[in-house]
């Protein structure tokens, strides 16, 4: 009737092709970050960050954002600390972001969207095998999340910015040899964490997220920039790569922890 057929062609979100809501998925990612209902924990220890810039490999358009990937077959870039139980390796960054600046972001703090945010992807190396196992159990990945705000030129997304145009379509990658992402991270420690998933395909429910408070700032060609990638390859009618972002989810029976008062 009406109501299915509504109910399905609204789950089908056109970037993804697959349901938009996992059947049974009880901690999707993104989600409302509603401030006043996060719960201090003053068990959670500060995150430590260590990465190694020369463990920079390339930027790749995948079709879905930009991808900046990292070395990980040793421990050399690593998380630990914060709400993890374990060390966690870097595997690759990338962004979502919008076509203009009133929205962009996955996460909304306060209903709030930025224009843009950064993911951080990081595997337990300590339990798992492989990031692709990793990516399939509850405690696999841990994701740092940091709200992008226009204001200030940023110096150290210069240098991504200016490779840009070397993968404006998709399946093209160019060779990015140092790197250092914790110049993208803000100084300021605070962050609030919660259990969720990954926000593209295979949405498997195994991130720990955390999500820095304060945003970093950027300016507006440099998001422009980001607006000028394909979500198409070389030769077929182009696309522009904006809205790259996954609607919010149902919080269910989950609470948002902050590091801060
Ligand atoms: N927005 S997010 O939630 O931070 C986020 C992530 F956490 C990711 F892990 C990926 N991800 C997807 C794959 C393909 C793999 C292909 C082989 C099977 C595992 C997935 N590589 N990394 C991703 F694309 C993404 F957007
Ligand atoms: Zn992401």
């Amino acid at each position: 009737g009406a109501c299915c057929s509504y109910r399905l062609r609204d789950a089908l979100h056109p970037l993804w092709q697959s349901p938009l809501t996992i059947p049974g998925g009880t901690r999707q990612s993104p989600i409302n970050i509603q401030w006043r209902d996060s719960v201090y924990d003053p068990f959670l220890k500060p995150l430590k960050i260590s990465y190694d810039p020369t463990t920079c490999l390339h930027i790749w358009n995948n079709g879905y954002s930009f991808l900046v990937e990292f070395d990980d077959s040793t421990d050399r870039s690593i998380i630990v600390g914060g709400p993890l139980e374990n060390q966690y390796r870097l595997k690759q960054f990338h962004f979502h972001w919008g076509a203009i600046n009133d929205w962009g972001s996955e996460h909304t703090v306060d209903s709030k969207f930025y224009p843009a945010e950064l993911h951080l992807v990081h595997w337990n190396a300590v339990e798992y095998p492989n990031f692709e196992e990793a990516v399939m159990e509850g405690n696999g990945l841990a994701v740092i999340g940091v709200f992008l705000k226009l204001g200030a030129r940023h110096e150290g997304l210069q240098t991504l910015v200016d490779a840009l145009p070397a993968v404006r379509h998709k399946d093209t990658v160019i060779e990015f040899d140092v790197f250092d992402p914790s110049c993208l991270i803000p100084s300021c420690p605070d962050y609030w964490t919660y259990a969720g998933s990954l926000t593209t395909p295979p949405l498997t429910e195994s991130v720990t997220w955390i999500i820095k408070k304060k945003p970093i700032e950027v300016d507006e060609d440099q998001l422009e920039a980001f607006r000028t990638l394909l979500f198409t390859s070389d030769g077929e009618e182009e696309r522009r790569m904006v809205d790259n972002f996954r609607p919010l989810q149902p919080l269910m029976n989950r609470t948002v922890r902050s590091s801060f008062h």
